[in-house]
């Protein structure tokens, strides 16, 4: 059976955050109905777009005694009636045996995670999918009927994948078979019996993820997470023959959309050639592809092949699957490019039509299937083996493979959820445990830029002296953190039961407390913010009896300790005090202050990384007078820029805001290279693609 439709298409529209409220922000979306309409701050111009849904979630709720954020109004698109729409066709679809595939897409924070996963109690999909599909299952009283359920989870990064259920940090490889497509080796497929053990993955995946993010110096926003929920049903009919339907559904919470547009605008050509952009940039060009090809007006050839991304969305993506995309918006006139840009991709997306067909075979066919296969590989590789020539790797591989699938067809469901069941008792072990010193003793609680990740890696610090530092090998070490600016062995944080002080260990390990740099002993208080290096943050969280107000926490958010660290560089004073009924001036003010706290971070970030690879670079924030004072003495027009300087030759340069982050991508994948292999490459360097050489 094949079915061919379009690719569904929904849009969300999330509340103004602290950044956009404070600079006094405008909301320039509308919608009616399924239509979305924009407005361009600068001119009063409209445009109005059509989508299968419209969801308005900028305002009319408000946060009920739970948690939950409920509307208070009916235009209000809570998070269920996201999933009544969205989540449950993607649920009906896997029982009836077809592939789903639903993606995330929109620029940083404009709330990709909040729809596919939620925040708290606030689920999104993605939870509510899995714990529907295992409710579903329990009603289902079919004796004749097995219902095998597995789960993973990977990332994407700068074209390299990782497996966020593994404790292994390796690369996989991503590979093409001609029955299966493009597969990740390797890749772990958790065997799962209820929305419990799904919730425990989640929970070690985005543990796994924030770390990794940290080590590699890679924001989240910047990967892309992809979790596929495999779905099988085996029927077996009275002479005990077997039939499988599956279902592939695969949820995918893309990187922001911003590397891919708006930064372009400056006209930095280097800009393209950056790998960590090159998923994204091949998803819009596939995309393209499609729309053409379907609407009839040219035959291209679709580039699945050019990105790790795009080869694992291939079935979603004009394939054998029923796909939804839901783009993510921003309400406000600041993003008004950003959000135009994306409500386009996401028209695009519309016209993309699917093939899908309901994946329904014997089982013994399929092993047939798979021995066949099997035989065929063999006699191949005999063939080489006589003619002398040694063996193909590649026909090696896909041999072993096959071996694998049919050992994994043939090996019983119960003895694949028995070595899971093995599994998860001892990482539940290791949980429990960490869990008791966290309830016991103080500790450290990481906080990301990207709020999903932040409060998800905990540190306890026993009685003692604990000693933090990016080495497993230094004996003193009890505390691995990895970072920019971390030292072998970092501090000593010393527990004497009532109190907690923290210490440098060298001149050169930066810590800083509340916005100050210390270089000596220092006692701690309950939520202290601390940096330790160049970009490892953590709230330090007191003894038990300091843990009265657990709402106190929310409030040190990611924005909160940048804020914290640029007014204790002097930003408050550089900037002057708004005074009350400056109005527009006021906002200006706030705006120049958002920007300066955006980038300091960033820009603290890149000189760690210079210094690292030895570059004589530095790189600081600077704010710029566009226009003069006015006769009040207001600032009238600012704007924040990076200032460049070669400490050998002492020449300098002036790079605006977009034209540093373009150029941070870049040196971000120099210095991931430097990591990996202890160098530069010595080609890339000398051709000038170096960006921190080549400057201009
Ligand atoms: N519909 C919504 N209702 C309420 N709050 C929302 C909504 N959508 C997003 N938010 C809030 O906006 C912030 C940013 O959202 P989110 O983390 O989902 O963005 P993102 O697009 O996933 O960003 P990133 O690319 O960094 O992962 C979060 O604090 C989130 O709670």
């Amino acid at each position: 059976m094949s079915d061919s439709d379009s690719v569904k298409v929904a849009v969300r529209v999330r509340p103004f955050n602290q950044r956009e409220k404070a600079a006094n922000s405008k909301c320039i979306l509308s919608m009616n109905g399924s239509q979305t309409v924009i407005t361009d701050p600068a001119t009063g111009n409209t445009k109005m777009f059509g989508f299968d849904q419209s969801y308005w979630s900028h305002d009319g709720f408000k946060e009920d005694d739970n948690g939950i954020y409920q509307g208070t109004d009916s235009s209000y698109a809570d998070q269920r009636r996201v999933f009544n729409d969205l989540g449950q066709g993607v649920l009906n679809n896997a029982w009836a045996g077809y592939n789903a595939a639903l993606f995330a897409y929109g620029q940083t924070g404009a709330g990709k995670s909040y729809s596919m996963v939620g925040y708290g109690i606030n689920r999104g999909i993605v939870p509510i999918t899995c714990d529907e599909l295992f409710t579903a299952i329990s009603k289902n009283e079919d004796k004749e009927r097995q219902y095998q359920v597995s789960f993973s989870m990977l990332e994407i990064y700068n074209e390299k994948v990782r497996d966020l259920l593994s404790k292994d940090s390796k690369n996989l490889t991503v590979r093409q078979s001609p029955k299966q497509g493009f597969y990740v080796e390797n890749l772990k497929q958790t065997p799962v019996q209820n929305y419990k053990e799904i919730e425990r993955l989640m929970d070690q995946g985005t543990k796994n993820r924030t770390t990794a993010s940290t080590n590699m110096n890679a924001t989240s926003s910047r990967s892309h997470m992809v979790i596929t929920v495999r779905f099988k049903q085996v029927f077996i009919n009275a002479s005990g023959e077997s039939t499988t339907k599956s279902s592939e559904i695969n949820l995918v919470d893309l990187a922001g959309s911003e590397r891919a547009s708006s930064t372009g605008a400056t006209g930095d050509r280097l800009k393209e050639g950056s790998a960590i952009n090159q998923s994204l940039s091949t998803l819009g060009n596939v995309i393209s592809a499609l729309a053409d090809n379907s609407s009839g007006k040219k035959k291209v050839m679709v580039p699945y092949r050019n990105s790790v991304l795009t080869k694992l969305l291939q079935n979603a993506l004009g394939g054998n699957s029923k796909t939804i995309m839901i783009a993510a918006l921003s309400p406000a006139d600041i993003n008004y490019e950003e959000t135009l840009s994306t409500l386009r991709y996401a028209d695009r997306a519309k016209k993309i039509k699917n093939n899908a067909v309901v994946n329904e075979s014997p089982t013994d066919r399929l092993i047939r299937e798979l021995k066949e296969e099997n035989a065929r590989l063999m006699a191949k590789l005999q063939g080489q083996d006589r003619g002398g020539k040694g063996r193909d790797e590649e026909l090696e591989r896909m041999l072993q493979e096959n071996v694998r699938q049919m050992s994994d067809i043939q090996m019983t469901w119960e003895k694949k959820l028995e070595e899971a069941r093995r599994e998860w008792e001892q990482s539940q072990a290791q949980v429990s445990k960490e869990d008791m010193m966290i309830k016991e003793h103080p500790y450290l609680q990481n906080v990301n830029e990207d709020p999903y990740l932040s409060g998800v890696v905990k540190h306890a610090l026993p009685p003692g002296n604990n000693y933090l530092g990016n080495s497993k090998s230094e004996t003193g070490n009890s505390i691995f953190i990895r970072g920019l600016g971390i030292l072998a062995c970092h501090v000593v944080m010393s527990n004497s039961g009532t109190e907690i002080s923290i210490e440098p260990v060298s001149p050169d390990a930066k810590v800083v407390i509340n916005g100050q740099q210390i270089m000596v002993k220092t006692p701690l208080q309950h939520l202290d913010r601390l940096m330790l290096g160049s970009n490892c943050l953590f709230l330090y969280v007191g003894y038990p009896a300091d843990r009265v107000n657990q709402e106190e926490m929310k409030q040190y958010s990611y924005d909160f300790f940048q804020q914290e660290l640029a007014q204790s560089q002097g930003m408050t004073t550089l900037l002057g005090t708004p005074r009350l009924g400056e109005g527009a001036n006021e906002a200006m003010d706030k705006l120049v202050f958002q920007d300066f706290v955006q980038l300091m971070p960033k820009v603290d970030e890149v000189n760690a990384m210079s210094k690292d690879m030895n570059k004589a670079m530095t790189f600081q924030p600077i704010i710029k007078n566009l226009a003069s004072h006015d006769s009040l003495g207001n600032n009238k027009e600012m704007e924040v820029e990076v200032l460049v300087t070669n400490t050998l030759t002492n020449q300098v340069w002036m790079w605006s805001k977009a034209k540093f982050i373009n150029r941070k991508f870049l040196i971000e994948e120099l210095y991931q290279q430097y990591m990996e292999e202890g160098k530069l490459d010595v080609e890339q360097v000398s051709s000038g693609e170096d960006v921190l050489s080549n400057i201009h």
